[in-house]
């Protein structure tokens, strides 16, 4: 029986992960969870799941909380002090992190720091601050297993090979849901088209990344420190159907790849079971024959800038990737409430990064510094 903390919990992988819990009452026990504000749907969880500890985001929802559960014996707490208290409870063996956003970071440091198995979908959290989360994880000998679909596709596609004979990672990439509009197109889309993901059912935000194709640049930052892999050996490839989940090719020119059906759960369990498997309920197999033909397209970096800005970033590293993370965050929240147009997302990510002065090897407080002033500079530019 594995003791798992969940942050993040009424959101899309959140969800997925509860399933995940039900449908193996043996294996999972939900001990602490986190949400941020949606209260309905974190009754119905505490209803159905009984944790011990649960975290939200405010003094508001957590008063609702207390009014409802007068009886129960759940230890009620919120804010970010709340988050990091889930992260950690006594007892808990596996760490899901799916919280949106690099408010992710330091429960995971903390975790790590005790001992605490990560199972990350919070990409954020290693972009903004992967050699500060790669070090703690091999100081403390705690494995991150990734739940992003991609990641965890490498991650299964490498299980017995030698990391010294990969010759390059192959992240797959839908292309998100402008995947068919040409840059002109793209003046004038609506919120509500962006959030048309045409294989995924996921949270606004990343899908919002996803149509900018910033999701796959954040993803190729996520590679590089999960994998401990140059960006120079790190590919994307546009593949409408996101059946092949990414690939891995090997020094004999031999290419290892993943497929399923878009499902998250799979990823989510695979994390949960590592380096087990256990059947997944309810879900659909993959029948290619069915399928018929997949499809493939060389990324172009000009029409999708934010992969560029990235990578770009990436290679740079210091306190580059941290200020492509908050003012992604920013303009996407901003994009969100109809403030700013599509095009406008990736605007603010140049300048932001255009006028940054780069710290190489940043401390945990400097990268906090830098989060915080880069989103203060967007939101300047956006009023
Ligand atoms: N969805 C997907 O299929 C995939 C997601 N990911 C990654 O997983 C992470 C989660 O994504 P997704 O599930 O789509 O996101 P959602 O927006 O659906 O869910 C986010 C969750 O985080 C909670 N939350 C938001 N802000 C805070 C806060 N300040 N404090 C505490 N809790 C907070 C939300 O609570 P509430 O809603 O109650 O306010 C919700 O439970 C992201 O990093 C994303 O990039 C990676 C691969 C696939
Ligand atoms: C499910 C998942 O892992 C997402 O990150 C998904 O990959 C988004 O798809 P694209 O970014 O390829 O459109
Ligand atoms: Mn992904």
């Amino acid at each position: 029986m594995k003791n798992i903390s969940l942050l993040g919990a009424t959101g899309s992988i959140g969800i997925q992960t509860l399933d995940v819990i039900a449908s193996h009452p043996n294996e999972f026990k939900l001990v602490s969870m986190s949400f941020g504000t949606n209260y309905q749907k974190g009754i119905e969880i505490i209803n159905k799941f009984h944790p011990k500890f649960v975290s939200v985001k405010d003094k508001a929802t957590y008063d609702i909380l207390k009014d409802t559960f007068t009886k129960e014996e759940i230890s009620f707490h919120y804010g970010e002090e709340g988050l990091i208290e889930a992260a950690i409870y006594d007892g808990v063996d596996v760490l899901v992190n799916a919280v949106v956003g690099s408010v992710g970071l330091i429960p995971t440091l903390r975790a790590i720091e005790n001992n605490i198995t990560i199972a990350l979908a919070n990409k954020e959290t290693l972009v903004t601050a992967g050699h500060i989360v790669t070090e703690l994880a091999k100081k403390h000998n705690v494995s991150i297993l990734p739940v992003d679909s991609e990641h965890s596709a490498i991650f299964q596609c490498l299980q017995g090979e030698n990391e010294k004979s990969i010759e390059r990672l192959i992240v797959t990439a839908s292309g998100g849901s402008f995947r068919d509009k040409t840059r002109a197109e793209l003046e004038g889309v609506t919120v509500e088209q962006a959030l048309n993901h045409p294989n995924w059912s996921m949270g606004a935000k990343i899908t919002i990344d996803s149509a900018t194709m910033m999701n796959k640049g954040l993803e190729v930052i996520e590679a590089h420190w999960l994998f401990n892999m140059p960006y120079e050996k790190i590919d994307v490839l546009l593949h409408k159907e996101s059946i092949i989940h990414s690939l891995v090719e090997f020094q004999d020119h031999s290419i290892i790849a993943q497929l399923g059906t878009p499902d998250m759960r799979v990823p989510i369990q695979y994390a949960l079971t590592y380096p087990n498997r256990l059947p997944l309920m309810h879900g659909k197999r993959l029948d290619l024959s069915e399928i018929g033909q997949l499809h493939f397209e060389k990324a172009d970096f000009s029409r999708f800038r934010c992969l560029q800005y990235a990578y770009e970033s990436g290679k740079i590293g210091g306190t580059m990737p941290t200020v492509l993370n908050a003012a992604n965050e920013e303009a996407v929240a901003a994009f969100l409430k109809g403030k700013i147009s599509f095009l406008h997302i990736e605007n603010l990510i140049e300048t932001s990064l255009e006028k940054h002065e780069n710290i190489a090897l940043p401390s945990l407080e400097q990268i906090q510094e830098v989060d915080k002033l880069t989103r203060r500079f967007v939101q300047t530019l956006i009023s």
